[in-house]
């Protein structure tokens, strides 16, 4: 369950009756796109996909042998499995992430695996990625060595279903793949193969995890006073003259999700408006309780110029007590007999108020555990918070036109048929 908690910011309930014209008009405008050729907005329908998930099931079943799975993706194509599997790997299967071009690491991940019990899952929804080639190449070239004929069977693409090189490659050497559906963009996509295959592996509860998802759907159709995704973005909307949103997770097992956000947020909404305007805010990471060691004292004394989003879970699976220990009682028997979780709980509140306090503009997504279902809720709440930011901020919330200049001039320089010296 995903709950909503804005009891610092008091203009709130009004400014829902001000704004429910534009709201319900920015949501009708999204829905009508669905019906436009080209629409990426296949995120929405990716809850309902169960013939997807019985292929994934199929195909874990199918490799027992698992113990190493090394995931080759960047950007949307990671961030999503990365925050995922991190929170909810039951299977002690190794997952390990090259979304980087740093040849040390990878490196030693080679020295480490075992050929012979290693996936290697290469994701790219353009096939494109210069970052996922190189990995493509060098794990491609490490299987064949080690495996001989053998090698396709440790080698799984997930990509467009037509289009791009990994599909190009897939079809040359028969190898199993799985396909991103063609309206659903890299960072949309957790939910469609890209997610769902890692984390099959990982052994988390899919079917729960989708079913959280089917949740926010309904809630984004519903009426203003029960969409909870609206109701996000309209305080995101009301909020943005404020240059920063922070988005701090109380979670350790959900720590690498404010990433998975920020990719969302920022490639999303960070762009020119119709009239050439720069437009978005800047989303920043932060965890608790270990940014309240860093961050909060900027928070607290800093610029009152953020928008601070907290996510704060509302119970433990299995709570951990803390003993009494001889000798402590002075500093530390304020703890003793008291669960772990209650001191996480209370330094959400106290951070919650202290930076209400402080004067920043604060509110609290409350998750009612740390579960797939409540996760899956979240992450497909906030792909509708930032599809409806979209049209309340008059930007195409699905291309990422910004960042096609770096990768032109990567290929120029390293020397692509095709791009000049200035890409
Ligand atoms: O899945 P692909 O096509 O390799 O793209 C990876 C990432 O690169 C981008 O296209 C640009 O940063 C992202 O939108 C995307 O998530």
């Amino acid at each position: 369950m995903l709950r909503l908690d804005t009891r610092f910011l008091k203009g709130f309930p009004k400014a829902l009756k001000v704004y429910e014209k534009d709201l319900l008009e920015a949501r009708e405008r999204l829905l009508a796109k669905n019906k436009a050729p080209g629409a990426m907005l296949g995120w929405m329908g990716l809850p309902e996909d169960t013939e997807t998930l019985r292929e994934i099931r199929r195909y874990r079943e199918a490799h027992p042998w698992v113990e190493d799975y090394v995931l080759l993706g960047i950007g949307g194509s990671a961030l999503g499995p990365k925050a995922l599997e991190a929170a909810f790997n039951e299977s002690g299967v190794r997952f390990h992430y090259v979304d980087h071009v740093e040849p040390e690491p990878v490196r030693k991940l080679l020295r480490t695996l075992d050929p012979r019990k290693t996936l290697v899952n290469a994701i790219s929804k353009s096939g494109a990625t210069a970052e996922t080639l190189a990995a493509l190449l060098i794990f491609l070239n490490w299987l064949q060595k080690s495996l001989g004929e053998g090698w396709r069977r440790h080698l799984v693409l997930t990509t467009d279903p037509q289009r791009g090189a990994l599909r190009a490659l897939a079809e040359r050497e028969g190898l199993r793949t799985f396909a991103i559906p063609e309206n659903v963009g890299g960072r949309y996509s957790v939910l469609s193969p890209v997610g769902l295959l890692p984390l099959a592996f990982a052994g988390a509860d899919l079917e729960a995890l989708l079913m959280g998802a089917r949740k926010a759907n309904e809630l984004a159709l519903a009426p203003l006073e029960q969409s909870l995704p609206l109701q996000t973005a309209l305080l995101q909307h009301l909020h943005r003259h404020l240059p920063v949103t922070v988005f701090m997770v109380y979670s350790e097992r959900l720590k690498h999700l404010p990433s998975w956000f920020v990719q969302l947020h920022d490639e999303s909404l960070g762009k020119q408006d119709r009239e050439g305007n720069r437009v978005g805010t800047t989303a920043v990471p932060a965890l608790g309780p270990a940014d309240q060691h860093a961050q909060v004292q900027l928070f607290r004394e800093g610029p009152l110029d953020k928008l601070i989003v907290l996510v704060v879970p509302e119970r433990a699976a299995e709570d951990l007590p803390l003993p009494e220990v001889a000798g402590l009682e002075a500093e530390a028997g304020y703890l003793f007999g008291k669960g772990l979780f209650a001191l996480l709980k209370a330094e959400a509140e106290a951070t919650y108020r202290a930076l209400a306090e402080a004067g920043q503009r604060v509110y609290t997504l409350y998750l009612s555990e740390v579960s797939p279902y409540a996760v899956g809720w979240l992450l497909q709440h906030l792909m509708w918070q930032t599809a409806f930011l979209g049209e309340l901020w008059g930007v195409n919330a699905f291309d990422q036109p910004g960042v096609e200049l770096g990768k032109r001039l990567t290929f120029a320089l390293l020397g692509r048929p095709g791009y000049g010296e200035e890409g």
